[in-house]
Order: C-alpha cells, then sequence, then structure tokens
C-alpha cells in the first residue's frame, strides 16, 4: 500500500490562539511542499503530524493508522526540526550510532546502516569530523541522515534550507527528492523556489488556513495573465506600488523595469508575460483582485 497522510477538520490552538483552523488536506507519496509566511503554521502542523503536539481538534491518519497511536506513528516518521542540533562534541558517527541505540536498532543494523546512510547524505569523509564543526550545509544533511535512521515511511523537515549558501541548497533539496521517491517528504518554507524546484503537490497556508492545495502549475494558472512587465521611470514607482504588487524589479539608470501583477491591462506601455510561481504566490497571498 503506497503511504497516504489524511488531515481533515484540524483545529489547533495553542491557549485561545487559534494556529490552524479547519485544515483538510491529503498528501501521498513523492515531495510534498507546505509554504507560507512566518507564523502561518506549517510549524504546528508538522509537529501534530510528528505527534510532538496532541492535535487540538480533528481527525489525521497516517497510513491508515490515527494519529493518536504515537508509538506506531514515530516508528513510520522522521522528523528533522527547524533548529536541529545534537551532540556536539561527539563524532559523526558516534552521535548516529547513539541516535540508532536510542531507536533501538541492534549493534548489526547499526553496522549496516550507518555508513549507508552517511554516504547517502555525503557525510562518508566525515564520520570522525566532531558534530560541532560541521558547516550549516552538513548539519542539515547529519539531520536527514538521523531522521531516516530508522527507515520511517515519512519524511516531515522543517524549513531545512534556511541559511543555507545556493550551492548546499540544491544539493539538499536533490537529497530529499532522492529520498521521497519511496516515501512521503513534507518540506515546509516560507522560500517560494524551494518548493518550485522540487514539489509537485503543494499547500499554501496563510493564517492557519489552507489558501490552496494541489500542483505547483495550478497554482501559476491562477496568475496566467495577470502578470505584466513594464519599463517605468523612478518617480512613478512609489504610485504603481501603492497599486499594484510588484514582483520584481530592476533600476535601468533613472527608469525602473518593473514586472507587476493586475487584473487587466493597466496601461499602453505594460507587456502581458508569463507567470511564474512567485507571482502565482503573491497573486494568492494578497487576495482575488491584487491590485494593492
Ligand atoms: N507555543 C506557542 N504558544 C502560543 N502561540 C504559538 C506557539 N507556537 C506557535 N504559536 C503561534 O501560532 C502561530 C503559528 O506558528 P507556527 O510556528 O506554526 O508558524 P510557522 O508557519 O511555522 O512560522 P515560522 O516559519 O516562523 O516557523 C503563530 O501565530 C505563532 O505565534
Amino acid at each position: 500500500m503506497s503511504a497516504e497522510i489524511k488531515i481533515e477538520h484540524l483545529n489547533q490552538y495553542y491557549g485561545k490562539k487559534q494556529a490552524l483552523k479547519e485544515v483538510d488536506l491529503t498528501i501521498q507519496q513523492g515531495m510534498f511542499g507546505l509554504l507560507g509566511r512566518n507564523g502561518a503554521g506549517k510549524t504546528t502542523l508538522m509537529k501534530v503530524l510528528a505527534t510532538l503536539l496532541p492535535k487540538s481538534d480533528g481527525r489525521i491518519t497516517v497510513c491508515g493508522i490515527p494519529v493518536e497511536d504515537s508509538a506506531r506513528i514515530r516508528k513510520m516518521t522522521g522528523y528533522l526540526p527547524q533548529d536541529f542540533s545534537m551532540y556536539p562534541n561527539m563524532s559523526v558517527y558516534e552521535a548516529m550510532d547513539y541516535l540508532g541505540v536510542l531507536s533501538g536498532l541492534s549493534t548489526a543494523e547499526r553496522r549496516k546502516r550507518i555508513p549507508y546512510l552517511l554516504e547517502k547524505v555525503n557525510l562518508q569523509n566525515d564520520r570522525k569530523t566532531k558534530v560541532k564543526a560541521l558547516s550549516g550545509g552538513m548539519k542539515r544533511r547529519l539531520g536527514i541522515a538521523q531522521a531516516i535512521l530508522h527507515n520511517p515511511r515519512i519524511l516531515i523537515v522543517d524549513e531545512p534550507t534556511a541559511g543555507l549558501d545556493p550551492e548546499e541548497r540544491v544539493r539538499f533539496r536533490n537529497l530529499l527528492c532522492e529520498i521521497a521517491e519511496e516515501r512521503i517528504v513534507i518540506l515546509s518554507t516560507h522560500i517560494v523556489g524551494d518548493i518550485e524546484a522540487t514539489c509537485e503537490q503543494i499547500a499554501v497556508l496563510n493564517n492557519g488556513e489552507i489558501l490552496y492545495q494541489g500542483t505547483v502549475s495550478g497554482l501559476i494558472e491562477m496568475a496566467d495573465g495577470k502578470v505584466y512587465t513594464a519599463q517605468i521611470s523612478r518617480h512613478e514607482l512609489p504610485q504603481l506600488k501603492e497599486r499594484y504588487i510588484v514582483t520584481s524589479m530592476l533600476t535601468l539608470g533613472n527608469n525602473v523595469m518593473i514586472r507587476f501583477i493586475a487584473e487587466k491591462k493597466p496601461f499602453a506601455s505594460a507587456e502581458s508575460c508569463d507567470a511564474g510561481v512567485e507571482d502565482a504566490y503573491m497573486y494568492l497571498m494578497n487576495g482575488e483582485g491584487s491590485e494593492a
């Protein structure tokens, strides 16, 4: 049976604060991107799925198992939190071995699985390096190795690319894609580019509510025919920014080349262009008529 997570009418509270509102989501095998601003509710949703937060209200099943059965859910779930850190004074191998013991893996299983995983995350030459001496990207890769140590069917990673340099970011995304070939990988991010490059299915969260669920191309379609470019003079820019959502701008001497969103062609010199994920995301986040 292929893996599936089903979330129905999930409401989540911190005291009186409602962090998730009537969330309905179905997540299937492969990479699933959860996109939203800071504070949208991404971490809360991930913690509930990883059974680190008891759900307040609603229904969640993971491969048919209710999320309340935390022992079984944890056996099939790996989690890499946003602020991951572990045993700084141990070597990479020692840290993995120790976690393997805690996960109940036998000596023989650890001897086989740890070198395999270190190779997978490209840390095979750093097995003796102290965890505290690893770069940010290497630490994240070690984080992935520890999260899949017990070979879970589901991997949940919370904002894993924040602070990584572009090369490491690409390497990390590729690693997640590889892992997702045989698992569900849920990736949360506020970086639109991370989603565009890796995820077929996505959900956009805003203020605890799902604004969009579907494919990346479906999201782009929403902004089709609503994206324009124009060259304007610098002094016109403040006025335009007040009226439209400007998604990028490039200064050219006294002029500015802008890319913006408008429901209809706004003025004669504006040229229509193909929408990208970032345009579509801005369009979605700023409501129907995205004229500011
Ligand atoms: N322990 C808590 N107690 C009270 N409110 C909380 C708690 N944790 C989160 N919140 C609130 O719940 C909402 C959702 O937070 P959450 O951390 O899930 O968002 P997020 O999308 O993961 O944001 P970020 O990208 O900044 O981590 C926010 O308004 C946040 O302030």
